[in-house]
């Protein structure tokens, strides 16, 4: 493919772990071309170097304004920590880039304060705390569900590596489910803890569950009991690769968007 036709790539946080599975999807989606990395490290190493990918030539950047300032990329994606996602974001927005942002741990009003900036500029992007399409239509279905299910409790499942509880999925869900659930305090009025922590944290009345096991990757149960029936949707991502269609397909999206979209589920079809 012609190289001035391809959509040119920043990605911060190369060596994470899904960090290095994007820049191995941009690699091999000939659309897309990486022009280099941001990482806490490594400063003018090559990417391909680091990762062992053959073939792979771009600059490792330790300073985001530095990297941005210089190659002029399209598109920054994130995969890092909250601290250096919301760094990075706020850098993309000055230097006009197009920030696609995986990390999870951003709250409403840091959101809605990107969603301003990037408003008054007409530049796209987009926050999805789960790029996985079955993680998006769980969440979808939940909502749908709580309007006949006001009883929910979300159990996520997530690798011991992961640092934020809840995960950002979650969160999501409980933010979609309220939309459409009568406000409820579950449980028994009278319930009381005797280890703190048993009944998991409280969103609006509802309660979610973080496990953290080696072995895992990302998963979520959302549970919904009534009179003697229970509804349990679940999704699996066994592995990193179930992320990278929705990585691609919001880098695709943002370059038309004039706007900071936060969710995945509002970009799908
Ligand atoms: N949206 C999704 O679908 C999705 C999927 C998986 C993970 N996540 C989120 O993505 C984030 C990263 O997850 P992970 O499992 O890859 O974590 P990880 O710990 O494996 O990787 C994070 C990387 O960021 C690097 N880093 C830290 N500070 C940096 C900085 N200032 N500049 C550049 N790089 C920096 C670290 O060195 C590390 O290599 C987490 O917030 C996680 O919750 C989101
Ligand atoms: O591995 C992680 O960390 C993940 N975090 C996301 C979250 O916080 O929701 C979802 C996918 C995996």
């Amino acid at each position: 493919m012609d190289e001035t036709k391809k959509i040119r790539i920043v990605v911060a946080g190369p060596r994470g772990r899904m960090g290095a599975e994007t820049i191995r999807m941009i690699h091999r989606t000939p659309e897309f071309s990486l022009s280099a990395a941001v990482d806490d490290g490594n400063d003018s190493a090559n990417v391909g170097d680091l990762l062992g990918i053959s073939g792979l030539n771009a600059r490792v950047y330790s300073d985001i304004e530095d990297c941005l300032s210089a190659e002029q990329p399209d598109v920054l994606i994130d995969f890092t920590n909250p601290e250096a996602g919301k760094k990075n974001l706020q850098a993309a927005i000055d230097f006009g880039v197009r920030p696609v942002i995986g990390t999870s741990g951003f709250s409403n009003e840091e959101v809605a304060d990107y969603q301003k900036q990037m408003g008054e500029k007409k530049l796209g992007g987009i926050i999805a705390p789960n790029f996985a399409i079955g993680a998006v239509l769980v969440m979808k279905f939940s909502q749908m569900a709580a309007k006949y299910f006001p009883d929910v409790e979300i159990i996520e499942m997530h690798h011991d590596g992961k640092k934020d509880a809840p995960s950002g999925t979650a969160v999501k869900t409980a933010e979609l489910i309220e939309k459409t659930r009568k406000p409820k305090k579950q449980g028994a009025p009278d319930e009381k803890e005797t280890l703190q922590g048993a009944r998991g944290a409280d969103f609006d009345g509802m309660r979610i569950h973080s496990v953290r096991l080696p072995g895992l990757v990302a998963h979520q149960e959302v549970l919904f009991g009534s009179k003697g029936e229970l509804l349990t949707l679940r999704h699996d991502s066994m592995d990193r690769a179930s992320f990278m269609t929705g990585v691609a397909y919001s880098v695709r999206t943002a370059m038309s968007l004039e706007t900071l979209v936060y969710g995945l589920e509002n970009i799908l079809d």
